[in-house]
């Protein structure tokens, strides 16, 4: 098969044989056209972004020292290698919410992804993306695209819809009822970001309202957030803009919560939960799963790396799906944080950056070298199941 074409079923389970893909298509297939490490995908990600989209995606609070703790924080951590296990079949695939999923893993919500696109169809792109590996999107409400547009890109794939859940309740309902009626499969509320943290990289360049202002279509396109329009947003874009930044970012507290539950019985989950006592909180209201996550360092800086709050959440939740993001660069990343019991980890940047390099191609690529890297670790390391890869998987570096 050539990268690029359909995927199978069966290449959605054999995740290790893209390293096979990649060879036998040599140097005239993948490698020309695609990062192999994740600086390089990294760096010509910065090439091929205008700066301000690239300041932005790139960028995190203040000194940016949690999102980079974030990363360094999986090098505290080593595998433990077994023999003599024979892990020839390995098997990846997660009962997440009453679906099985072919992986444990999921696109984590980036806002204003569609602006990483050349064509500026990036959630587009990502949706293809997810149909193409069976990898979940969790899809921002901030998006160039309307939500229903979207999910019809999906193909089998499960997705996911990320709240922001604006101050106007009747508006936080009509895109709920909208993403049930789209197909979506559960619904993510955020919680860290009511109010845009300290980035002074967006604050130099000074154009992150206007991205911002990209990517309102789910707002737009909403009866609700229009009928409290003076004039549609087609003929006065600028009032819009204004409206909606009146009313983006509500400071919900615990009282909000039972709310939020009834307004759907799709899987609820909470965004941002780092505390155990808030984990333990959340599932005794009714949520139906935790996402232990720091925004990838891009809201409060000062903080501690998801990953190392990653074990307590678990433990609080009690036995709740916990998902994370944060830090992921690697397949060898995504084992770690399986084993210290996330349920499905979740690519942030990673994926912005293919999708900036290469599009739906860049995305897929960078999904299955993640997965292929998983993948063949489990095998080198002697560990066939996720149930294998546990705490006892690991070990503190010295
Ligand atoms: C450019 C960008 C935009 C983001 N937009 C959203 C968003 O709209 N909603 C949300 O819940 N999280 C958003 N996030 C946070 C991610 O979901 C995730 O928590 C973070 O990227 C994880 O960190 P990492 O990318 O360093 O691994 C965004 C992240 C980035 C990089
Ligand atoms: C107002 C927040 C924009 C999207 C986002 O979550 C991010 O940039 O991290």
């Amino acid at each position: 098969m050539t990268f690029g074409s359909h995927q199978d079923q069966n290449d959605q389970t054999a995740f290790g044989s893209y390293q096979d893909e990649i060879y036998a298509n040599g140097l005239g297939g993948v490698m020309p056209r695609f990062p192999m490490t994740y600086a390089e995908l990294e760096a010509r990600a910065q090439q091929a972004l205008a700066p301000s989209v690239w300041s932005y995606v790139a960028g995190g609070a203040g000194d940016e020292r949690t999102q980079r703790a974030n990363v360094a924080a999986f090098e505290r951590w080593g595998l433990l290698p077994r023999m003599f296990v024979g892990a020839a079949e390995r098997d990846l695939s997660v009962e997440l919410f009453g679906m099985r999923l072919p992986s444990p893993v999921f696109m984590a919500p980036v806002g204003v992804i569609g602006l990483c696109a050349q064509d500026g169809y990036g959630d587009l792109a990502t949706a293809r993306a997810a149909a193409r590996t069976g990898v979940p999107m969790v899809a921002s409400t901030l998006s160039v695209d309307p939500m229903e547009q979207v999910a019809m890109e999906f193909g089998g794939t499960p997705g996911f819809f990320q709240l922001y859940t604006p101050t106007d309740r009747d508006l936080a309902a009509s895109l709920v009822h909208r993403a049930v009626a789209a197909g979506f499969k559960g619904i993510v509320v955020t919680l860290d970001t009511w109010i845009t943290g300290w980035r002074p990289r967006d604050l130099s360049t000074g154009n992150f309202p206007q991205l911002r202002g990209h990517c309102l279509a789910n707002y737009t396109s909403d009866p609700v957030f229009r009928s409290r329009l003076q004039r549609p947003p087609e003929e006065d874009p600028r009032a819009a803009v204004l409206t909606w930044a009146q009313l983006f970012g509500n400071p919900l507290t615990w009282a909000d919560l039972p709310w939020l539950r009834s307004l759907t019985d799709l899987p609820l989950i909470v965004k941002g939960i780092c505390h155990p006592d808030d984990a333990r909180r959340a599932k005794d209201n009714g949520v139906d799963g935790i996402y232990c996550s720091n925004h990838g360092g891009r809201q409060a800086n000062g903080g501690l790396p998801a990953l190392d709050l990653l074990p307590a959440v678990v433990e609080a939740a009690g036995g709740l799906p916990v998902l994370f993001d944060s830090g992921i660069r690697s397949g060898a990343d995504i084992i770690k944080a399986l084993a210290l019991g996330a349920t499905a980890v979740g690519i942030g940047r990673p994926y912005a950056y293919g999708l900036a390099l290469g599009g739906t191609d860049g995305i897929v690529h960078v999904l299955r070298s993640l997965l292929a890297e998983a993948d063949l670790i489990m095998a080198v390391d002697g560990y066939p199941t996720l149930e294998d890869l546990n705490r006892e998987a690991l070990q503190p570096v010295a």
